[in-house]
Parts: C-alpha cells; structure tokens; sequence
C-alpha cells in the first residue's frame, strides 16, 4: 500500500463488469486506486487503463501481479479463468475479490478451497454482490429478527432482457441461479439439499425459454426460482419470503409510478448494472475497507465451492429431469 494506505487494485479482465469495476474504483470507491488492468485482449486492456494515472495495461495477470503498487486483485474475467487467477493471487498471498461464479464446476472450486485452506487464512471475497443489496439486506435482518416465524419457502424470479451471445441452457443455471443459490444460503443460514428443475414445453426447451428450479434446504425450506434469460421486457430480480406468521417480498421496486389519461406505468430496470449499482458499489467499497484493516469479509470460497456443488446438481437436474442430491464436502474449520 501507498503511504496513504490506498489500496492499489489489479483488475483482471477488462469485460463489461470488470470495465465497470474500473470505472467503480476510479471514481466511486475511497482508499483505493486501479494500479494494474489485465486482458488477453491487449487492446481493450489499453482501453481500460487509459485516462487512469499510473494504471499499467497488460495480458498477463501474474506479471500484473508483481508490478509495483500492486496490493490487491480484482479478478473479472470470465469464470474458467478464474482458478488459475486466483492460485496466482494464492502463490503471492495477494487479497482478492472475485466475480462469480468461484468457478464454474465442483471440482474446481474445491482445488481453490484448498489451496486457500493451505495457506491457513482467508484471501478470496466471492462476488455475491446481492448481499450488499438494500432491499436484500433488509429481508434478511427480517427473517433473523423472526419477523415471519419459522421460514417456509422462498418464491424467487430472475429475469434478464435477452441472452448474450454463446449462451447455454447451462449458464441459467450456472450464470444466473447461482445468485438464487447464494442467497438462499445466505437468507436462510442452511445448505441446499437437493435440486429439481421443471421446464414448462418439454424437455427440449430451448435456452431463451424459462425453467422453473426447486431447491430444498437442509431444514425442509422449499425454494422455487423461475430462471427466464430472455424475457425481453427488463430485468427483475423478486423475491418473496413466506414464514409461519406472514410473508416478505423484494425487488418489486419500479421507480417513479405515472397515473394519467387513464393508465398508470412505471419503468423496469433494463440490466443488473442498472440494478445493483449501489450493491455494487458497497460490494467494492466493503472489500476495499476490509482489506485495508487486514481483514477478509463478505461471501468466502466455502461459499463460492457451495454454489457451486449446487450448481453442478442443478445442471444435473435440468438434463435429466430428476430430483439430484448435492454432494457437498466436509466444510474446513477456516469457514467456521
Ligand atoms: N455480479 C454480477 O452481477 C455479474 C454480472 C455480470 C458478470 N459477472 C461475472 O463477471 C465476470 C466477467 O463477466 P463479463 O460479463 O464482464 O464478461 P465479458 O466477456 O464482458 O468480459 C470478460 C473479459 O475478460 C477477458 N478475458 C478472458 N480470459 C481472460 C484471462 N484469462 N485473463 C484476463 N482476461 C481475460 C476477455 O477478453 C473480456 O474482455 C464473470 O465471472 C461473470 O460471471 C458478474
Ligand atoms: O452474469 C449475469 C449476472 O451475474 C447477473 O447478476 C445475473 O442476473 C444474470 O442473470 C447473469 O447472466
């Protein structure tokens, strides 16, 4: 770190949130700068650092890693990157904040658990930015307030405008569900259990259409998540809690309401840039506070590996069409 204590930041992938995390700790965040950017693509890369004083482009992340200034790693590239980033950042014991997912299989994750149980204390901040989000953090101090008795079942819709190039029935589950994951996790303080997942028009529903997954908690809590990749109408994330004694709902939330000529409307959200900005935000802004204490907060890679052994049983489930058990390892006392 700087004498200030400024907290210099590589940047591993220069993509559309890693161009936005830039941008974020430029100009959003305090008490860190964008020291180093990486992409394979160079260009974009120099596209990235352009305009920031003393940030260096490179295509390589471990060489970004060992240039001067360089305290800490924001790893942004896409989720098959991202083991070998983060053993990089293990090599150097170098703190990280990392997109999710973790990474994209069980098994993977698991090398990454390990590694860092190796080195005997937490690097890795997984980005699970929902639980830095307002209306998320408010349905979670509800339920471990007991504000709606015993939780029963969480009913959850996820829904983007349309689907990138390249996108995969697999991705609704392993892009996108694994938020619902996350935060069934995180909401409810169990392990999922099992996955079921439905798809309405027949087992050879194309990626555009929407599935519905079933999860199972450890505890019985039932969660039901409708995963629709391209709705086409805007992107909305819900969710509603139903207790014992009454039910919660989020994400309902669409801005400024007209009444007139008769009719009323509102706006939704196009992308989850839109969103989540201020989670976003306070995601970066938590990772940066801590890690200037010293400190490693916020989702770790037993839940980063945890998503993903329920991602893999998801993925199972949807070729399939049956109810998969997760196989979840033994969690290290680190996590405790
Ligand atoms: N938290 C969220 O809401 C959220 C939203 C979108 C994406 N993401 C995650 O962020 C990550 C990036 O997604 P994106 O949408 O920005 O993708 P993207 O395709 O827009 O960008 C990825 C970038 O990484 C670069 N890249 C590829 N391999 C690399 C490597 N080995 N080293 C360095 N750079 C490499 C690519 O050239 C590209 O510029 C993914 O893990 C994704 O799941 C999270
Ligand atoms: O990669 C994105 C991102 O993680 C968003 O937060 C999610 O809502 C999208 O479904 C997914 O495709």
């Amino acid at each position: 770190m700087t004498q200030q204590g400024t907290l210099g930041v590589a940047v591993i992938g220069t993509g559309r949130m890693g161009a936005d995390h830039v941008r974020r700790l430029d100009r959003a965040v305090s008490g860190a700068r964008v020291a180093a950017v990486v992409d394979v693509d160079g260009e974009r890369a120099e596209r990235a650092a352009a305009g920031i004083g003393g940030c260096a482009a490179h295509t390589d992340a471990a060489a970004a890693m060992d240039a001067p200034g360089v305290d800490a790693v924001l790893i942004a590239s896409p989720g098959p990157a991202h083991e070998a980033a983060l053993l990089e950042a293990f090599a150097r014991d170098l703190p990280v904040l990392c997109e999710k997912p973790l990474t994209p299989d069980a098994a993977s994750a698991l090398r990454v658990l390990e590694a860092e149980t190796r080195l005997g204390h937490r690097r890795v901040q997984v980005g699970f930015m929902r639980r830095y989000d307002a209306e998320h953090l408010e349905l979670k101090a509800l339920l471990d307030a007991g504000g709606l008795g015993r939780a029963l079942m969480l009913h959850c819709r996820h829904r983007n405008v349309s689907t990138p190039p390249g996108y995969t029935e697999q991705m609704m589950i392993n892009d996108s569900v694994v938020h619902e994951i996350d935060s069934t996790r995180w909401l409810l303080g169990q392990e999922i259990t099992a996955v079921t997942v439905l798809k309405p028009g027949g087992a050879a529903a194309p990626e555009h259409l929407p599935q519905l997954v079933l999860l199972e908690t450890a505890a019985g809590v039932v969660v039901d998540v409708e995963i629709f990749p391209a709705c086409g109408f805007g992107y909305q994330v819900q969710c509603e809690a139903v207790g014992e004694r009454g039910t919660a709902r989020i994400g309902d939330a669409h801005g400024l309401s007209v009444h007139t000529a008769g009719r009323w409307g509102g706006r939704i959200a196009q992308d989850f840039l839109a969103r989540f900005a201020d989670a976003y935000d306070r995601q970066v802004q938590c990772w940066v506070d801590a890690t200037r204490r010293g400190a490693v907060e916020g989702p770790s890679a037993w839940d980063g590996y945890a998503a993903a052994a329920v991602c893999e049983a998801g993925v199972r489930a949807q070729a399939t069409g049956g109810r998969v058990a997760v196989d979840l390892a033994a969690r290290p006392a680190l996590y405790d």
